[in-house]
């Protein structure tokens, strides 16, 4: 089975924008930049191999970042759509550098072998660390707790600073046993991290089937009875009430998220939602504000921008 390629010739700058455009919005199967300045430290950091850059095949004059999607899918369309989505990150004032579009197939055990070659074990916390299927990790701690993982094709491997934002928020707000939905679950990560924080119960949603295929057996993977998974948009079809809700999405559909959130929030419960740029900051605060939530404490990491929040009354 064959994979389309989209590569992008473009700048640093717009890496963590395009990742989550692709993630969430045109739901790519996986992303992979290759950067001019990871050449340049490789030969700066390992002094025994001098690197001569100029012998690097297509080396990037800053970020290659390359999209893969399902072969069916339009080219044309999802070219058309990248080249939108950086005239609107252009406007917010990001090099989008030489911003040059193509795209190219190839065979899916290719793309697969790319996909384990970047991924690798997080030790993440003191008691959580993240590591993949295929690696072996002995934990920091007795009582560290290792999520095993194989993404498959969902977003979620632990490598992205907006779900470390939202395990920093888990960690924060998990310090007695409470039930728990992570909305956007993607490889099932954050699930997986509440269940072994100690959440009581943790539900699970996601509109992507390639996601609650990949939760679905990462649950599986970790033996872990106490997590329901469910294909739905948002909180749509969920009837519980819940102590925390926690949601790593893009903040325009953070937005659609917000009228939900007060019908299915224990009275003191509190909302962690990470996935926000700088830039979306305002005006997730202002819907906030407007539904009767308030912003408890604010984490942030580059662009990246991770939220507690709580009802305004408690
Ligand atoms: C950025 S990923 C986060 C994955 C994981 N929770 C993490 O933190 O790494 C966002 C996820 O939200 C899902 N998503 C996007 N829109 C959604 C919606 N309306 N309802 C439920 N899930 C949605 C995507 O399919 C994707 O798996």
């Amino acid at each position: 089975m064959k994979v389309l390629v989209i590569k992008i010739e473009t700048s640093h700058e717009v890496e963590d924008a395009l990742n989550v455009f692709s993630q969430d919005i045109l739901h790519c199967l996986g992303t992979e930049t290759r950067k001019r300045s990871d050449f340049e430290d490789a030969n700066t950091k390992h002094d025994s191999t001098i690197v001569d850059l100029d012998e690097i095949v297509d080396l990037p004059q800053d970020m290659e970042f390359a999209a893969y999607f399902a072969a069916d899918q339009s080219p044309v369309q999802l070219i058309n759509a990248y080249k939108n989505k950086l005239v609107e990150l252009k406007g917010y004032g990001l090099n989008i550098g030489l911003n040059k579009i193509d795209y190219t197939y190839i065979e899916d055990s290719d793309w697969n072998r790319v996909w384990q070659k970047f991924y690798h074990v997080v030790n993440f916390s003191r008691h959580l660390a993240i590591v993949p299927e295929w690696e072996n990790y002995q934990a920091k701690f007795s009582d560290q707790h290792l999520i095993k993982l194989d993404p498959g094709l969902a977003f979620g491997t632990g490598n992205h600073k907006t779900t470390r934002l939202a395990m920093m928020g888990l960690e924060q707000v998990l310090v007695e046993p409470k039930t728990v939905i992570d909305v956007g679950t993607g490889s099932g990560i954050l699930a997986i991290a509440a269940a072994y924080l100690g959440a009581n119960s943790v539900m699970a949603t996601d509109i992507s089937d390639q996601a609650i295929t990949a939760a679905q057996e990462n649950v599986a993977l970790n033996k872990l009875t106490n997590i329901d998974i469910k294909k739905t948009s948002l909180l749509q079809d969920v009837n519980e009430k819940f102590d925390v809700i926690v949601a790593n999405i893009l903040a325009e559909i953070l937005l659609e998220l917000i009228p939900q959130l007060d019908q299915h929030l224990t009275q003191a419960g509190k909302v962690i939602f990470s996935g926000i740029d700088y830039l979306q900051l305002d005006k997730i605060a202002h819907s906030l504000d407007q539904n009767g939530f308030k912003i408890i404490l604010t984490l942030k990491q580059d662009r990246w921008i991770g939220l507690i929040i709580t009802r305004k009354d408690n």
